[in-house]
């Protein structure tokens, strides 16, 4: 049995992760830390934590990295990172954890997505200049961070595609010009219960391609992420992403 800390364990996703990692006859959830402190095993931070685990699985907040980071680092456990919302430099100090303890770090876990990453690459490079891309996601109302993690990285490769010519736009409020072919404009929705929804649409002249994934459950996020467990325990230290799972 792989064994388990979950770091936001009384979260959506940490409650939603907890019964698939219940139902399953690989993996044992040891420890959980929450805030709200929600059974025995609980720990409200990495201090408290005593019992030895084969990896951390976070879906938490961006104030629990480096706590979290310091625990791995001394006690060499490998780290599954899903949280969203992270500044660049914590995104750097994520990358930089793989020089000690094996990371793995997607902001999605679907199979889905990176489905939907390599069509965008693939429609990105024949469309080139030609197309206006916009990008729409939608999520719940109880979401804490805009742009979503997902439409962040969408943006990003397709801007590292165009050699970095793009700008990330998030609101045409103040604007009191036309928009500009070297925008990408990053449009988020919040409402209801939505899972998690990403399109990308490239709009021409005459033609619109819109490239679209929708998730229509928690649960295949938590399956990503302890598919990604069992990838990163076997690693050396280093940082990994779904790219380097995906060829396994
Ligand atoms: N990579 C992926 O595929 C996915 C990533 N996510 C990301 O996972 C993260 C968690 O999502 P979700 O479970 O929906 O969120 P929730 O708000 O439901 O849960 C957040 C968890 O983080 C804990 N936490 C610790 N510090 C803070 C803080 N300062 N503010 C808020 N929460 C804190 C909460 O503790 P407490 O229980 O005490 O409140 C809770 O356990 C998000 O960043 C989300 O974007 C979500 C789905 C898929
Ligand atoms: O907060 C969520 O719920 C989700 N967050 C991730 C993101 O920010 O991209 C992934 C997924 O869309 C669900």
């Amino acid at each position: 049995m792989i064994k388990v800390t979950l770091n936001g364990s009384n979260g959506k996703m940490g409650r939603v992760l907890s019964k698939v990692i219940h139902e399953s006859n690989e993996f044992e959830l040891v420890t959980g830390i929450s805030r709200s402190i929600s059974s025995l095993n609980t720990y409200s931070s990495f201090d408290e934590l005593s019992e030895a685990s084969d990896v951390i699985i976070d879906f938490s907040h961006p104030t629990q990295l480096l706590p979290m980071l310091n625990y791995c680092k001394k006690h060499h456990v490998p780290v599954v990172i899903a949280t969203t919302g992270y500044s660049d430099e914590e995104l750097r100090i994520i990358h930089e954890a793989g020089a000690y303890i094996p990371v793995f770090y997607s902001p999605n876990m679907s199979l889905g997505v990176n489905l939907l990453l390599e069509l965008v690459s693939k429609a990105t490079v024949v469309l080139e200049d030609q197309f206006d891309i916009e990008i729409i996601e939608r999520h719940h109302n109880k979401k804490i961070d805009a742009p979503s993690g997902t439409a962040l990285l969408i943006a990003n490769t397709i801007n590292r595609l165009l050699e970095n010519q793009k700008s990330l736009v998030y609101s045409r409020q103040d604007k009191k010009v036309a928009r500009d072919p070297s925008e990408i404009g990053i449009m988020c929705l919040r409402g209801g219960t939505i899972v998690g929804e990403h399109e990308v649409v490239y709009i021409g002249n005459d033609e619109i391609i819109e490239i679209k994934h929708t998730a229509l459950s928690k649960e295949i996020f938590a399956y990503g992420a302890l598919r990604a467990a069992k990838f990163i325990i076997k690693q050396n230290p280093g940082y990994y992403g779904m790219k380097d799972m995906l060829k396994e």
